[in-house]
């Protein structure tokens, strides 16, 4: 089956509102509508972006979707300083990055929590982007494929495979990502394989093969082709290089 791949930025705690409506500019301007057709292309900014960030890409009428960087599973009451999925939905949030490493290191995401913002993400119509991925040590000590699995079994927990052909999965590994060091194709495709066969394990192979299962750490306008290019790597999330117009543009042109 050939899935459509996802390229998606995630601007992680960079862009004042000024500065993301100039990338947001920026990005829609260079975007081909021809690739826009043939590539899903999302951005995921900051909280206090993403209205001003939909109204660059609404007024421009340009294919490119708006995620959001996480959020809880509460959809209102007494959880200061959290966003609830309403809130995201009505800005027009069609993705939502949850679990990603650098929310469960610093913030003590659990793979529990993942899973129920995941689940409600869904039950919203939204799609969870469910970040996995190993650091140096877990990789170094060559249980990296039980690891990796074992939070993709936690995250879909509780799913059917209707709700499981409705997320999709980023594979970044810790020890890749904003270090410069990307995972070589073979690594990369090893994991995003092992990543499907546990979906089809759990959820049949019809829904294995329609879930995306995206690479990101270090992804690049050089090297997303040869990992594009793999049989088991449905797109990219992109960290650095997505808040640079120009090389998110050629990493979508990659995608082609
Ligand atoms: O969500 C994106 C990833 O953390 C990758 O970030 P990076 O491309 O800066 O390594």
């Amino acid at each position: 089956m050939t899935r459509k791949k996802l390229i998606a930025g995630n601007w992680k705690m960079n862009e004042t509102i000024p500065e993301a409506v100039v990338l947001a500019q920026e990005i829609s301007n260079l975007a081909d509508p021809a690739a826009l057709d043939a590539v899903d292309v999302a951005v995921c900014p900051p909280f206090v972006d993403l209205k001003p960030v939909k109204t660059v890409l609404e007024f421009d009428r340009v294919n490119i979707a708006l995620g959001a960087q996480n959020v809880y599973w509460e959809p209102a009451g007494a959880f200061t300083g959290e966003i609830s999925i309403p809130m995201i939905k009505e800005i027009g949030c069609t993705y939502c990055i949850v679990g990603h490493s650098e929310r469960r290191n610093l913030f003590g995401e659990t793979n529990e929590g993942v899973n129920l913002k995941a689940r409600a993400l869904i039950e919203a119509g939204i799609a969870p982007i469910v970040c996995v991925g190993e650091s140096l040590s877990v990789r170094d000590e060559g249980v990296y494929l039980d690891f990796v699995t074992s939070q993709v079994r936690a995250a879909f927990a509780g799913m059917d495979a209707e709700d499981a052909v409705r997320a999709v999965v980023a594979y970044e590994p810790v020890w890749a990502i904003g270090t410069g060091r990307t995972a070589t194709p073979e690594q990369a495709e090893e994991v995003c394989a092992a990543i499907r066969a546990t979906l089809a394990e759990l959820f049949g192979d019809d829904v294995a093969q329609q879930v995306r299962v995206l690479y990101g750490g270090s992804m690049n306008e050089g090297n997303a082709a040869l990992l594009l290019v793999q049989p088991d790597i449905d797109g990219g999330l992109i960290g650095g290089a997505a808040l640079k117009a120009v090389s998110f543009i050629e990493i979508v042109k990659a995608a082609r």
